[in-house]
């Protein structure tokens, strides 16, 4: 079984294709990477897999279960999704409650925006610490989550979506709006997650290059609502299949694990 199959999937909205044709296979452990430029269709096919939505046409399964015949709040359980673009945590609503990193990380057990204390016992308190460890963040514990940095959110994020212990995590754009220190940190937990949770399947979209995880086992590249590549990350992610996608000369080139992409100069 995969953990996510597409097969022949578009998804489409009055007048716009916004997938179309869209095959894709995510097998346990694996670890994509989702690029393309702006409003190709990224978002849309992680929102499939997140079941936040479902196809106009084709099959979607995640998890073995196809959408459409089953019920998606309890296949959401096992889905970590944190996407800044779909508000499925009242964030606002926690930063006015006080809320403390620690406590945004237990409402992931729950899955509300609001903390259900009854649902919380020893175990689970103690496991958002571990989380915060594991994240790189442990001394936010008992810091308010409004006074927190944009990137110790993200990797608040993170672990609060860890909390339900999903089998796998969809990041949309995970390091948007970072600067350097901060993205490096989050690529750090992130690499370091795949190397602790093994079985751990992640999909992360992003824009950049420089923001693909040196862990990163497989790429997709979307363009214009089609998939134009697909398939482990060094087979895909080349100067040509990046200058198709982009529609402009790209030359990439790896080091250390990580990837860069700039300009090719005539
Ligand atoms: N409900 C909708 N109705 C009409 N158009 C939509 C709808 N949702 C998305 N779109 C359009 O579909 C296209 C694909 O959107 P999507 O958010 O999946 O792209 P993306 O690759 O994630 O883009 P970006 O990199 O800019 O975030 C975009 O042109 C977007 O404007």
């Amino acid at each position: 079984m995969h953990v996510v199959e597409l097969e022949g999937v578009s998804v489409r909205v009055v007048g716009k294709s916004l997938l179309a044709g869209v095959s894709w296979q995510v097998d346990y452990g694996d670890h994509w990477v989702i690029l393309g430029p702006n409003g190709a269709g990224k978002t849309t096919l992680l929102s499939l897999v997140g079941a936040v939505r479902h196809p106009s046409e084709g099959a979607v399964r995640v998890l073995g279960h196809r959408l459409g015949k089953v019920d998606v709040r309890e296949l959401r359980r096992h889905i970590g999704l944190v996407a800044a673009s779909q508000r499925l945590v009242d964030e606002e609503l926690l930063e006015q409650e006080g809320a403390t990193a620690h406590t945004v990380v237990l409402t992931g057990h729950t899955g509300t925006s609001v903390p259900r204390w009854d649902k919380y016992g020893d175990a689970e308190r103690d496991r958002a610490h571990r989380l915060l460890a594991d994240l790189g963040c442990k001394d936010l514990a008992d810091r308010p989550f409004r006074v927190c940095s944009q990137g110790e959110r993200a990797r608040v994020r993170v672990a609060r979506a860890l909390m339900a212990d999903p089998a796998v995590l969809l990041l949309d754009e995970p390091f948007a709006g970072l600067d350097l220190p901060a993205r490096e940190d989050l690529m750090a937990a992130v690499e370091d997650l795949a190397r602790i949770r093994p079985v751990l399947t992640t999909v992360t979209v992003t824009h950049h290059l420089e923001e693909v995880p040196a862990t990163t086992t497989h790429a997709l590249l979307m363009r214009d609502a089609r998939v134009l590549a697909a398939g482990p990350v060094e087979d895909v992610l080349t100067s040509a299949h990046l200058s198709d996608c982009f529609g402009r000369p790209l030359s990439v080139d790896r080091f250390d694990g990580r990837w860069y992409a700039r300009a090719a100069r005539p």
